[in-house]
């Protein structure tokens, strides 16, 4: 049976039809899902993607998480469906709760546009299991609101239990606290990042780099093998 793998889409979301991409691509069926419905259409699994959802007003991310289908993404996950919020998507599952921490501006006030390497810190996550501790991958990273911030004890607790999921190599692009790129819940089905792996699974396309295939083929294993 294929594995079915939900793409949200909102009004503003920019990178949804590269997300449905990356899950066919890795050999999984993609779903698109609509932010106004809260039918998950029995998928296994859902990625929020990139881009400006409602504008980014107020805060990015900050009306999403109050749409219908987050409603029940937030149910499902809180009961273990795995989840990946990329980019976009990270900044609504911060405001969801669902990920500890907040997304400011970036340190230096700018849009970035860039490929960033990063290394993956565990491979203990739905999303991350297909990937050695310590890689180094190089994905694209795009965004003005990268700045991961979140309380010491927060961010002490993170490092203890082993979420911090991947940290930026080379350089700190916009100032994350812990040079942290991505984190996990507890249960590691909950994923969130700010570069953008689904812009990263072509040869022929970009950098012509794969590294972030890997996502997806994670978690088709782990959908196919469970
Ligand atoms: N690429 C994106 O998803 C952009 C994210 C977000 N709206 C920002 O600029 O920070």
């Amino acid at each position: 049976m294929t594995a079915r793998i939900g793409v949200v889409t909102f009004p503003g979301t920019l990178d949804d039809r590269d997300t449905q991409r990356a899950v066919r691509v890795a050999g999984a069926e993609a779903v698109p899902l609509w932010h106004r419905d809260k039918d998950l259409k029995q998928v296994d699994a859902v990625v929020l993607p990139g881009g400006f959802s409602y504008g980014d007003y107020l805060r990015a991310g900050a009306i999403s998480r109050f749409s219908p289908v987050m409603e029940t993404v937030i149910e499902q996950a809180k009961g273990g469906m795995p989840v990946l919020g990329i980019c976009n998507g990270f900044q609504v599952l911060t405001e969801t709760h669902l990920l500890p921490g907040a997304m400011l501006r970036n340190n230096h006030l700018h849009f970035i546009c860039r490929d960033q390497k990063l290394r993956v810190e565990t491979d203990r996550t739905a999303w991350t299991a297909d990937y050695e501790v310590g890689q180094e991958i190089s994905v694209p990273l795009k965004n003005i609101d990268g700045r991961y911030v979140a309380d010491e004890r927060t961010l002490d607790m993170l490092e203890a239990e082993g979420r911090v999921a991947f940290r930026y190599l080379d350089m700190n692009p916009n100032g994350s606290l812990r040079d942290i790129a991505g984190i996990t819940n507890e249960a590691g089905n909950v994923v969130g990042l700010m570069p953008h792996p689904e812009h990263a699974v072509e040869p022929l396309v970009g950098t012509g780099r794969t590294d972030g295939l890997g996502f997806f083929t994670s978690i088709l294993k782990k959908l196919v093998n469970a």
